[in-house]
């Protein structure tokens, strides 16, 4: 005998036929109040329906160089054309397009500039390589039932291009393809360390170890805000040599130490109050995630503690962007997935953590934060 229906799936059910109901759905379209939320839901059920459009968009005026042009605005729709190469008439339906996203504005007749949004993006660097980069993931994107089928067993453009899903477990030693995806990372690190600053207050004379910490953006703009802390960095052997003349000129040699090793094959270096772990670990399915947490864990001292932040499902307000853009992201890279800040407590405390906290960030669709005590 089956079971009967909790009251919420009867509930659920009932609902959905009346959304689901034409008849509600003109007169939703025409009482008061709840005019203005059918109106909300449908422009939402159309941003859905026609997203990759908006994205592509981004992407031509990135890629031409559009954003550049108006940045040095106002230029006529003929002056975009030629400095483009597109025809008059298609340069103004992708001005126009732009227009709508407020990416541009037309200041006045036929006189383009960047609108808010455009100058907001025009000045980061970090999103425009993230738009560039997304190409891979649309290609990957283009049959998402049959990517999903896939089950991660072949390799996509995203796994392919970065061989990123063997930089992962340490197996990929080409250099310049590990160079290209660190530096990618760092263009965007800049957001993500001023969540981390403007969330979490280090001890001023703490010291720190950023794990798979790439260039050392995180670790540059830390030691910024700290000057007292002394700082480490441990990434694969080509990443970290990459890194060190670099970051030792920034922050200074005498506090630096670079350390090239496999998180999953070395121990993470000891004597350090604080390792952090800056998106990472949603890179990893959950048994190496586990094996790098309790490395981690291992080379703490009692009182030692680990900072993660990174990108976390299910988190109020950004959904989304947890399990819509990032589970479709890492499932089709070929590893990790996003966690909720419970499922990574949970696993912190697994791996021998004391007790862990969530620390709230201004922006979490940016990062969230869970500091884990040793
Ligand atoms: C997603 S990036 C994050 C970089 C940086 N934490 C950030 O947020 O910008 C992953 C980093 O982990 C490093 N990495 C990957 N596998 C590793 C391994 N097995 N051992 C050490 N580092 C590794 C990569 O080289 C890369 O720098």
């Amino acid at each position: 005998m089956t079971e009967k229906p909790s009251w919420k799936v009867r509930w659920i059910a009932r609902r959905n036929a009346v959304f689901a109901s034409s008849r509600f759905q003109y007169w939703a379209a025409r009482i008061p109040f709840i005019r203005s939320v059918a109106r909300t839901r449908a422009t939402q059920m159309f941003d859905h329906l026609v997203g990759f459009s908006y994205s592509q968009v981004l992407r031509a005026a990135v890629e031409s160089g559009l954003l550049d042009l108006l940045a040095k605005g106002p230029v006529s729709a003929s002056v975009v054309a030629g400095e483009i190469d597109l025809s008059e008439e298609a340069a103004l339906r992708l001005l126009r397009a732009t227009r709508a996203l407020d990416l541009a504005e037309e200041a006045g007749p036929d006189g383009w500039m960047l609108g808010q949004q455009g100058a907001v993006l025009q000045a980061d660097p970090g999103t425009q390589a993230m738009i560039r980069h997304h190409r891979l993931l649309y290609a990957d994107l283009a049959d998402p039932i049959d990517l999903l089928r896939r089950d991660r067993k072949e390799p996509t453009a995203l796994s392919r291009y970065w061989s990123y899903a063997g930089a992962l477990h340490g197996a990929a030693e080409r250099g310049a393809e590990t160079q290209e995806y660190s530096q990618l990372m760092a263009a965007s690190q800049r957001f993500v360390a001023d969540e981390v600053i403007g969330a979490f207050r280090f001890p001023g004379h703490a010291s720190l170890l950023d794990v798979g910490g790439g260039h050392g953006e995180f670790i540059r703009r830390v030691g910024a805000a700290y000057p007292q802390m002394r700082l480490g960095l441990f990434d694969l052997p080509e990443v970290a040599e990459a890194a060190r003349e670099p970051l030792a000129q920034s922050v200074g040699a005498d506090r630096l130490t670079c350390h090239p090793g496999n998180f999953f094959e070395n121990p993470i270096p000891e004597g350090y109050d604080i390792v952090s772990l800056v998106r990472i670990l949603h890179d990893h399915d959950d048994e190496p995630a586990m094996a790098l947490l309790r490395n981690i864990r291992g080379s703490l001292r009692p009182g030692g503690r680990l900072l993660l932040a990174e990108p976390m499902a299910a988190i109020p307000g950004a959904e989304a962007m947890g399990d819509a853009f990032f589970g479709l992201y890492l499932w089709a890279m070929g590893s990790g997935r996003p966690r909720t800040p419970d499922e990574i407590s949970t696993m912190m405390r697994e791996a021998g953590f004391s007790r862990t906290r969530v620390v709230p960030t201004a922006q979490p669709v940016i990062a969230s934060c869970i500091v884990a005590h040793a």
